[in-house]
């Protein structure tokens, strides 16, 4: 197995940094905005940016949700074992709201197709959108593009793409893992 370092803890520090900025320019205060990060690992991102936006950068009563997309994924019943979900809190309304879906990463474009399936149990948002960390390219199952990336990446298959945050492990960094 070979691991490269696509990007270290500062390059994911300057990305977020970006990201939020960006976020800024669409949606000023936030308003009519709610950040929507995807169970199990949009979580950190969406968390590290809603820090970003609320501490840095001041924005108040910023709403942030989770949305669990295990049983919309389309090879749910493909699976051998049970399947574990993750929770699902989204306390506010989503009707007529811009969403913001975040991702640590976007591949096929399943995970989001998932994503906008179940999302319409909560109401129908004006417009939904999407920020992922990373972006691989030409891997798309779906015509599916995210609106603001950290990073486009260019990987083949059978590599994988290992985003790491310092909540679960020692420091950010993601990795390009080759088997
Ligand atoms: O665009 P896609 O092909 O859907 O891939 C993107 C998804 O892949 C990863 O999750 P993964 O499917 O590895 O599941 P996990 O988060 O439960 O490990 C990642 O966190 C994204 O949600
Ligand atoms: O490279 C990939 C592809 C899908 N999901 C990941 O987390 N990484």
């Amino acid at each position: 197995m070979s691991q490269k370092v696509l990007l270290n803890a500062t390059e994911v520090n300057i990305i977020l940094h970006r990201l939020a900025c960006q976020l800024i320019e669409k949606h000023n205060d936030f308003s009519n905005t709610v950040l929507i990060g995807l169970q199990p690992r949009g979580k950190f991102l969406a968390k590290r940016l809603a820090k970003i936006l609320v501490e840095e950068y001041k924005i108040k009563d910023l709403k942030l949700g989770l949305l669990d997309i295990t049983f919309y994924r389309d090879d749910f019943r493909r699976s051998d074992k049970p399947l574990e979900a993750n929770t699902t809190e989204i306390n506010f309304v989503v009707e007529n709201k811009n969403v913001v879906f975040i991702d640590d990463v976007l591949y096929t474009g399943r995970s989001i197709r998932a994503a906008l399936t179940a999302i319409q149990s909560f109401g129908r948002p004006e417009e939904i959108e999407l920020l992922t960390l990373i972006d691989r390219r030409f891997s798309r199952h779906l015509p599916i593009q995210p609106n603001y990336r950290g990073r486009q990446v260019d990987a083949i298959n059978k590599e994988k793409v290992i985003v790491q945050w310092q909540e679960q492990a020692e420091e950010d960094a993601v990795y390009l893992i080759n088997n």
